[in-house]
C-alpha cells in the first residue's frame, strides 16, 4: 500500500489511466472467455464472420489496453525508482552530520544499496499486478452475472483462499522485517571485511575468529530467514491455488447432482476459473516482493532522515564576505551512547577567530579537538551556547551558508577523483601551479574537466592534494586536523614555515590541530585542551602559558 501511495505521489492522473486500462483488459478477457464458452457449446454453429471479428476486436483491445497500462506504470515505476534515490542522497546530505554518525555509514549503505532495490522490485511488481486486478475483476463479473448462486460458492472458496494466503502472509511480513534488521548486521560485516582486508590477511586466528563468529553467523541467519520465506510462501501458494481445483472438482461432479447447471455455466466457470489461475499464482508470487519493497520503505523511514521537502540547495550561491570575527560563545557538544553513565562532553567552550592569524588547538589523544573542529565548522551544531560571525548569531537557517566559511581537511577527509567544479577556467591553471608547490607534479595530472589522474598514492600525498582542494576551495577560514602527521620531515618544515604563514598572509584565519610542538611557535594564539575543557591559551604577544578556570558543567 504505502508502493502504491509513493507511485500516486509521483503522478496520480498516470496511476488512474493506468488502472482504467487494467480493468480495460479485464472487461476484454471476460468478453474474451464469453465467445469462447458461446462458441464451445453452440457446438461450433457460432463461428460466423461477426463472432470471429468481436472475438479479434477484443483480443486487440486486451492487447492494447495490457500494453498502455505496463507502459505507463513502468515509466512511473522507474522515474519513481530514481527520485527516490536522488531524493535519499539529498535527504542524507541534508542531515545533522551526528545523527548519521549515530547512524553509522554501513546502515546508509545497506539503505542506498539494499532498501533502494527492493523498493524498485516491490514497484515493478505493480503494474502487473493492476493487470492482475483487472483480469480477476473483469472474470469474476461475468461469472457473477452468468449464475448467481454458483458465484455465490465460488466467493466462499475465494475467501477461504484468501484467508488461508493472507494468514502466513503476516509471519512471512515479520520475516521479512527480521531479515532488514539482519541485513543492518551483514553490511556492517561486510565493511569490515573491505576495511579490515590487511588485519585480516595479516592474522589467522582474527581471520578464522571474523568468519565463524561474525560474518558466517550473520550470512547464515540471512539464509535461514529467506528460506523460510520461501518455503512458507511455497505451501502457501500452492494450497491456496489447489482450492481452484476443488472448486472446480465440485463444480463438475457435485453441483450437478444438487441443483440444475446449464453446460454453458459449467464450460463458463471451468474456462474463467482455469484462466484465472495464471493472474493469481503471478499476483501471489509478487505478493513477497511487495511485502519486502514495503518492508524497505517503512526502513527508510525509521532512519528519520531529514524531511524530503528539505534537501539541501544544490548550489549554495555567492560565498559569504570574510568576517570580521568568529566567536563561539558557550558552545556545548555531547556524546551520549547507550549504557555509557558518563558521556564525553565538549565545553562550554569560548573562543573567538579573526582573519590573519594563526590558531593552534592542541591536547593528548581524545581530550576533543576534532570534535572542537566540527563545532566550529558548523557540522555539529551546538547543544547550547551560540557561534556568532561579526557578532551575529548563526541560526538553524543560516548554518548551511556559515558551513561556507571554511575550507577543511580532516584526518579522516576523503579524496574524489575529481575538482569537482573546483578546476574551471583559470582555476586550472592555479591547480597545475599548486601541484608543482606541493610537489605532486610528477605524480598527478589534472585534466580540463578537472578530473586527476590518479588518488592511488601515499597517505602523506593523498593528504597533499586534500590541502590542494582545499587551497582552490579559496574560503576566509582554514582548519586543519593532524595534517601535518604523516608528512616526511622536509615537507613538514614546508607546511609549517610556508603554507601556513602564507594563508595568514592572505587574511585567511586558521586553524591548526597539531601534535608537533616543534612548530608551536608559528601560532599566533594556542589553546591547550583537556577533556573537553579549555585549560589553558597562550598567545604570541604574551607568551606565557595562561591557564584558564575549568569550567563546571
Ligand atoms: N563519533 C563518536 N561517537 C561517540 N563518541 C565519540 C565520537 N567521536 C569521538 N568521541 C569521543 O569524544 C572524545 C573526544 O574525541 P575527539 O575525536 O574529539 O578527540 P581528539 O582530541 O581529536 O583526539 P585525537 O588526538 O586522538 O584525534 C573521545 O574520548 C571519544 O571517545
Amino acid at each position: 500500500m504505502n508502493l502504491l501511495i509513493l507511485l500516486l505521489r509521483r503522478s496520480r492522473g498516470a496511476v488512474a489511466l493506468a488502472v482504467f486500462f487494467g480493468l480495460l483488459t479485464g472487461a476484454a478477457s471476460a468478453g474474451l472467455i464469453a465467445h469462447i464458452n458461446a462458441v464451445l457449446t453452440s457446438g461450433g454453429t457460432l463461428a460466423d464472420r461477426a463472432t470471429v471479428l468481436g472475438f479479434a476486436a477484443l483480443g486487440a483491445l486486451m492487447l492494447g489496453s495490457r500494453i498502455g497500462s505496463q507502459l505507463l506504470l513502468t515509466r512511473l515505476q522507474t522515474r519513481t525508482t530514481f527520485a527516490l534515490r536522488d531524493q535519499l542522497s539529498q535527504r542524507i546530505l541534508a542531515t545533522p552530520l551526528r545523527q548519521l554518525e549515530e547512524l553509522g555509514n554501513h546502515r546508509l549503505l545497506a539503505t542506498l544499496i539494499d532498501d533502494v532495490q527492493a523498493v524498485t522490485q516491490g514497484l515493478l511488481c505493480i503494474p502487473p499486478l493492476l493487470i492482475h486486478g483487472g483480469i480477476i475483476v473483469g472474470c469474476m463479473t461475468y461469472l457473477a452475472i452468468m449464475s448467481p448462486m454458483v458465484f455465490a460458492a465460488l466467493l466462499v472458496f475465494a475467501m477461504l483462499g484468501v484467508a488461508s494466503y493472507l494468514l502466513p502472509m503476516r509471519h512471512i511480513m515479520g520475516l521479512l522485517r527480521h531479515s532488514r534488521q539482519t541485513n543492518d548486521r551483514f553490511f556492517r560485516d561486510l565493511r569490515s571485511l573491505t576495511q579490515g582486508l590487511k588485519e585480516l590477511k595479516l592474522h589467522g586466528g582474527r581471520r578464522t575468529a571474523f568468519l565463524k563468529q561474525e560474518l558466517f553467523p550473520t550470512a547464515e541467519a540471512l539464509k535461514q530467514l529467506q528460506v523460510k520465506v520461501s518455503t512458507l510462501h511455497t505451501f502457501t501458494t500452492s494450497w491456496s491455488m489447489s482450492l481452484f481445483f476443488f472448486f472446480i472438482g465440485l463444480l463438475l461432479f457435485a453441483l450437478p447432482g444438487l441443483t440444475p447447471v446449464s453446460t454453458s455455466t459449467l464450460v463458463g466457470y471451468t474456462l474463467a476459473v482455469l484462466y484465472l489461475q495464471q493472474p493469481l499464482e503471478s499476483s501471489m508470487t509478487m505478493l513477497p516482493m511487495l511485502g519486502a519493497g514495503t518492508v524497505a520503505l517503512r526502513h527508510i523511514d525509521t532512519l528519520e532522515l531529514a524531511a524530503a521537502g528539505s534537501p539541501l540547495p544544490l548550489s549554495s550561491g555567492e560565498p559569504p564576505a570574510p568576517p570580521s570575527r568568529i566567536d563561539l560563545a558557550g558552545v556545548t557538544h555531547a556524546y551520549r551512547r547507550e549504557g555509557e553513565d558518563t558521556p564525553f562532553t565538549l565545553g562550554p567552550i569560548d573562543l573567538t577567530l579573526r582573519p590573519g592569524e594563526i590558531l593552534f588547538v592542541v591536547g593528548g589523544n581524545g581530550s576533543g579537538k576534532t570534535t572542537l573542529a566540527k563545532l566550529i565548522t558548523g557540522l555539529y551544531t551546538p547543544e547550547s551556547g551560540e557561534i556568532r560571525v561579526d557578532g551575529r548569531s548563526v541560526t538553524e537557517g543560516d548554518r548551511e551558508r556559515y558551513r561556507q566559511l571554511f575550507a577543511t581537511v580532516f584526518s579522516d577527509f576523503h579524496l574524489f577523483d575529481s575538482l569537482l567544479g573546483l578546476a574551471e577556467g583559470d582555476k586550472a591553471d592555479k591547480a597545475r601551479a599548486y601541484l608543482t608547490r606541493l610537489q605532486l607534479d610528477r605524480k598527478v595530472r589534472i585534466n580540463d574537466t578537472g578530473a586527476l589522474s590518479t588518488t592511488d598514492l601515499s597517505a602523506g600525498q593523498r593528504k597533499r592534494l586534500a590541502l590542494l582542494t582545499a587551497y582552490l576551495e579559496d574560503r576566509p577560514v582554514y582548519l586543519f586536523d593532524e595534517w601535518a602527521a604523516d608528512q616526511d620531515p622536509l615537507f613538514k618544515e614546508v607546511f609549517y614555515r610556508e603554507l601556513l604563514p602564507d594563508l595568514k598572509a592572505a587574511g585567511k584565519a586558521v586553524v591548526v590541530i597539531s601534535h608537533d610542538n616543534r612548530y608551536f611557535d608559528v601560532a599566533d594564539r594556542r589553546v591547550r585542551l583537556e577533556s573537553g575543557a579549555i585549560v589553558a591559551e597562550e598567545s604570541a604577544a604574551a607568551p606565557t602559558l595562561s591557564a584558564r578556570p575549568r569550567s563546571a558543567l
